[in-house]
């Protein structure tokens, strides 16, 4: 899966690094992101830490998938300045060239973390691929990098036990869309060092973001919440007692909410709903909260995975 070929030279340059670095690694000034996953979140993190002056390292599989990546920033960024410049829209373009400069892709991770003080993972919703990640990430990182994931389900303590750096290890949970959403969640579990606490913490405020502290619980705080209440409008519209569009319509117009259930699931992704829930039923196969439903299967099944896809529970054009 990765490009280790080339890990060999990264492998070599972080042992020098290694061997003059202190062993007591106090709270990191970040600088130098690593993002691991082009999707949407993680071109929403990558353009939003750009965005702040910091120097950023995009990774994905494919050069297709970094240059759709990119022209995603891009297009955020133009509706950023659109209305940040809305006066100036030549200090609007500059704006967008800087930012895009601070921003480089590779589809090699070895690579890519060996100046990296932090590293965002922001791949697939699934813990073997992201401990695999890791622990092959741990061996070739400086010795004060902070691994961070950005999992909306799973124990950051699962994925911090494939590392030698469970101290530095934490939780950063954006938002969809990140350039939009002002909340991140800092995760610490039982081993995180206050200096990683506070880092992230200083990180997510140099990105403009509000952050709140959470502990490693399943949801953290905001999807310990929101998973229930999708849920549940999920079974609502398969007992036949709502149109997906009405309920819809019901959670904005009655609830405040700027988008309704069916509408977010299309946004969030169909499939990290499917591996959310999925993960959290094979933990507590009797909490109802949790049951399967059928519909999301089917779609998911179907490769319908939201707007990601152009459909989902609704369609949608390129
Ligand atoms: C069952 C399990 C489920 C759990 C899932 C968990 C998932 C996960 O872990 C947690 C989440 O993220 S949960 C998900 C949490 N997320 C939510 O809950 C999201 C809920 N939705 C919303 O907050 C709003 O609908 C949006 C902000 C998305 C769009 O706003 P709107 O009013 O409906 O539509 P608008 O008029 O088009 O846009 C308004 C302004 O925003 C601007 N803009 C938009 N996207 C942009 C981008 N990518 N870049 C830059 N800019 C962007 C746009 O330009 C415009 O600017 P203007 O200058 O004002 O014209
Ligand atoms: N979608 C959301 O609303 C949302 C919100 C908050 C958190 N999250 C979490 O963020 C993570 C990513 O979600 P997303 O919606 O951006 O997914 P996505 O499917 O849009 O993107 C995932 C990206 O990771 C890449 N990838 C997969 N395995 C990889 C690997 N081993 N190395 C490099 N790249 C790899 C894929 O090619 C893809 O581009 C998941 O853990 C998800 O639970 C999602």
């Amino acid at each position: 899966m990765f490009r280790l070929f080339s890990s060999n030279m990264a492998f070599f340059t972080h042992q020098i690094q290694r061997s003059f670095s202190s062993s007591v690694v106090r709270n990191v000034v970040i600088k130098n992101v690593t993002i691991i996953g082009g999707g949407q979140m993680g071109a929403g993190i990558a353009q939003v830490a750009a965005s702040t002056g910091h120097s950023v390292t995009l990774v994905d599989m494919t050069d297709d998938i970094l240059k759709k990546a990119m022209k995603g920033i891009q297009g955020s960024l133009r509706r950023v300045v659109k209305k940040k410049f809305s006066d100036d829209p030549e200090s609007g373009d500059d704006f967008i060239q800087k930012v895009m400069q601070n921003v480089s892709t590779t589809t090699n991770p070895a690579a890519a973390v060996t100046t990296s003080d932090l590293v965002v993972e922001a791949i697939v919703e699934n813990m073997k691929i992201k401990q695999d990640l890791f622990g092959f990430l741990d061996k070739m990182a400086p010795e004060h990098t902070i691994f961070a994931s950005n999992t909306s389900s799973l124990p950051i303590s699962d994925m911090a036990s494939a590392t030698s750096r469970p101290d530095r290890c934490g939780g950063l949970h954006f938002f969809n869309p990140v350039p939009m959403m002002k909340l991140v969640e800092v995760v610490a579990t039982s081993s995180t060092s206050p200096e990683t606490s506070e880092s992230l913490l200083n990180f997510t405020k140099a990105l403009g973001k509000t952050p709140v502290c959470c502990k490693d619980t399943p949801g953290f705080i905001v999807n310990r919440l929101l998973v229930p209440y999708m849920m549940e409008a999920l079974r609502l519209h398969e007992r036949g007692h709502g149109s997906k569009e009405d309920i819809d319509i019901a959670m904005k117009l009655g609830a405040g909410y700027p988008m309704g259930p069916f509408e977010l699931s299309d946004y969030v992704g169909l499939d990290t709903i499917k591996f959310i829930t999925d993960g959290w039923r094979e933990k507590e196969p009797d909490n109802p909260l949790f049951a399967p439903s059928d519909l999301l299967n089917k779609l998911v099944a179907e490769g319908k995975l939201g707007k990601k896809s152009l459909e989902g529970f609704y369609k949608y054009n390129k």
